[in-house]
């Protein structure tokens, strides 16, 4: 079985059903293309810049570092000297404080035991000390930078340590400047130096993955699992990635190491703050392109308009109609393109056709095929008319004088000629309103506008004189005999004219033929 729609579609409207959408779908495409290709620009704009900011951090902290450990060094090559005077190591220990303002404090440990501290409030000398990087740095004898822990004076700090030498070369211990993570430091105002912007920030982490610095301070000293970028920074990695963090947020990350602490630089921002501006620019694109979009429509909907009316023009008018406002109407249609224009001639041709062949039909039907005067319908459409306007007129009925002699003896073709050729002579002699018409076999009609039974009577003698003195070919001469009536003078029921005009001609026949009787 085949679907059938409820409603028909008309081509506007399958115009603007294939336009519409189609334009729609261009431009919101269009749009989502330029979107996504932005978007994509955009986190990759971030996670390079957040990459070159870690990696300018990094390389910002490692010669912080690096400087910090000369200092170290510079003193510990001036303790050489006299590596057992305590007052020269506490001296030391105060320049280093005061002259470099590098470090929150400075302490020299002697085989686990603070020898000098600076400052002195601090009061943890001659205090033994038994933290990790304490062990470390006496066990390897080399510099080092601590990992971040809670000192004697109970401060969560990083310590970078120098070793002790004499000149001798024997070990002593270390010299170490301690940078406070929770409290001011230099390290701290460097880092917060480069504070980011616009929703980014960034974080430090030591190699055991604890915070050394977060803008949320309350982080700092907390160790970080299940991060895979600390993780790789930590590795020694640098490069960006797209991660979620310990929240599930989608964040741009860009990682790089400070090889010298092996610690890892992280800068992020979340994905959402860096497409927010995306966001906003995207709406405000759509807003401006809105009135482009409702121009696009409006052009859509006129040139679907004006593409569908030469065609539903033509469509109303598709029903042939011959009538003249039709044809006018067909005529008067706009057809701008190829095809309506190729279906209005077609139709104008179709329509044209088809009035010549309803005349030629009407024709037909009005007329005597063989003679071509009228035959009986087409005498009474213009006898009614005669009638409907009160002009009298005279009936002449004419009927050849023994036809059938003429059939028997040459044939029925050679009697058609005769027919035709007496047509001929009372076409002849008729003027522009006379009526010639057959209404029987070898019976015809003259009907005379305007005429009475005299005037008529002379018009039928000479009719019938020229027929007799007309020589027909092959058959001779032929006479006929004809009998007179006239409306309204002998009745005004045209059906009584012609019996009158039929009783006259039988008079005519039954006296003798060739004559013309005007009815009694
Ligand atoms: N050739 C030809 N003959 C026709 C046609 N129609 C009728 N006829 C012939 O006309 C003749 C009429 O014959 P009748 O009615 O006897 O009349 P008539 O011989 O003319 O004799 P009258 O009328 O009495 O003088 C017949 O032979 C018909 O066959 C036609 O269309 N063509």
């Amino acid at each position: 079985m085949r679907f059938r729609l409820p409603f028909t579609f008309n081509l506007r409207q399958l115009i603007l059903l294939l336009a519409m959408p189609a334009a729609a779908a261009i431009l919101f495409s269009g749009l989502y293309i330029s979107y996504q290709v932005q978007k994509e620009r955009v986190i990759e704009d971030t996670l390079q810049s957040n990459h070159v900011f870690a990696s300018k951090l990094a390389s910002a902290t490692e010669h912080f570092l690096a400087a910090a450990m000369q200092q170290l060094e510079f003193s510990a090559s001036i303790i050489a000297e006299d590596i057992t005077n305590t007052e020269l190591l506490q001296a030391e220990t105060n320049r280093l404080l005061e002259q470099t303002q590098s470090f929150n404090s400075v302490a020299i440990n002697m085989q686990g035991v603070v020898k000098a501290a600076s400052p002195v409030s601090l009061n943890i000398i001659n205090k033994t000390v038994n933290s990790v990087h304490s062990k470390q740095a006496l066990k390897s004898q080399q510099p080092q930078v601590s990992l971040p822990y809670i000192s004697l004076a109970n401060n969560l700090i990083i310590v970078v340590s120098y070793p002790l030498f004499d000149l001798a070369g024997n070990y002593y211990g270390y010299i170490g400047g301690s940078f406070y993570l929770e409290q001011q430091s230099i390290l701290n105002a460097l880092l917060k130096q480069h504070s980011y912007d616009g929703g980014a920030y960034f974080y430090v982490v030591a190699d055991n993955k604890t915070l050394l610095y977060h803008p949320d301070s309350k982080r700092i000293g907390e160790q970080v699992s299940n991060n895979p970028v600390i993780e790789r920074v930590l590795q020694g990695e640098r490069g960006y990635t797209r991660i979620l963090n310990g929240q599930g947020t989608a964040m741009l990350a860009g990682f790089a190491p400070v090889k010298l602490a092996n610690w890892g630089i992280v800068a992020q921002r979340s994905e959402a703050t860096t497409l927010a501006k995306l966001d906003t620019f995207q709406g405000q694109v759509l807003k401006r392109m809105l009135p482009i979009v409702l121009i696009t429509f409006l052009l859509i909907a006129m040139l679907a308009h004006y593409i569908a009316k030469p065609l539903r023009l033509l469509a109303d008018s598709a029903n042939l109609s011959t009538d003249k406002k039709n044809v006018e109407h067909l005529k008067g249609i706009k057809s701008w393109y190829f095809e309506s224009q190729q279906l209005k001639h077609a139709m104008l041709e179709g329509v044209h056709t088809l009035q010549s062949q309803m005349g030629q039909l009407r024709q037909d039907a009005l007329t005597d095929p063989l003679t071509g005067a009228h035959n009986r319908r087409g005498l009474n459409i213009l006898l009614e008319n005669l009638m409907d306007k009160q002009i009298p007129f005279a009936v002449l009925e004419i009927d050849i004088d023994f036809f059938k002699r003429v059939n028997d003896t040459f044939g029925h073709d050679t009697g058609d000629e005769v027919l035709k050729n007496l047509t001929h002579i009372i076409q002849s002699l008729s003027r522009k309103h006379d009526i010639v018409a057959r209404t029987g076999g070898e019976e015809f009609l003259l009907v005379l506008p305007n005429e009475n039974s005299d005037s008529a009577f002379v018009i039928a003698e000479r009719l019938r004189n020229q027929v007799a003195t007309t020589l027909m070919a092959k058959v001779g001469y032929i006479n006929v005999s004809i009998g007179i009536a006239t409306w309204p003078q002998h009745s005004d029921d045209i059906n009584q004219v012609y019996k009158c005009a039929d009783k006259a001609l039988y008079h005519a026949k039954e006296t003798g033929r060739n004559k013309s009787v005007i009815a009694s």
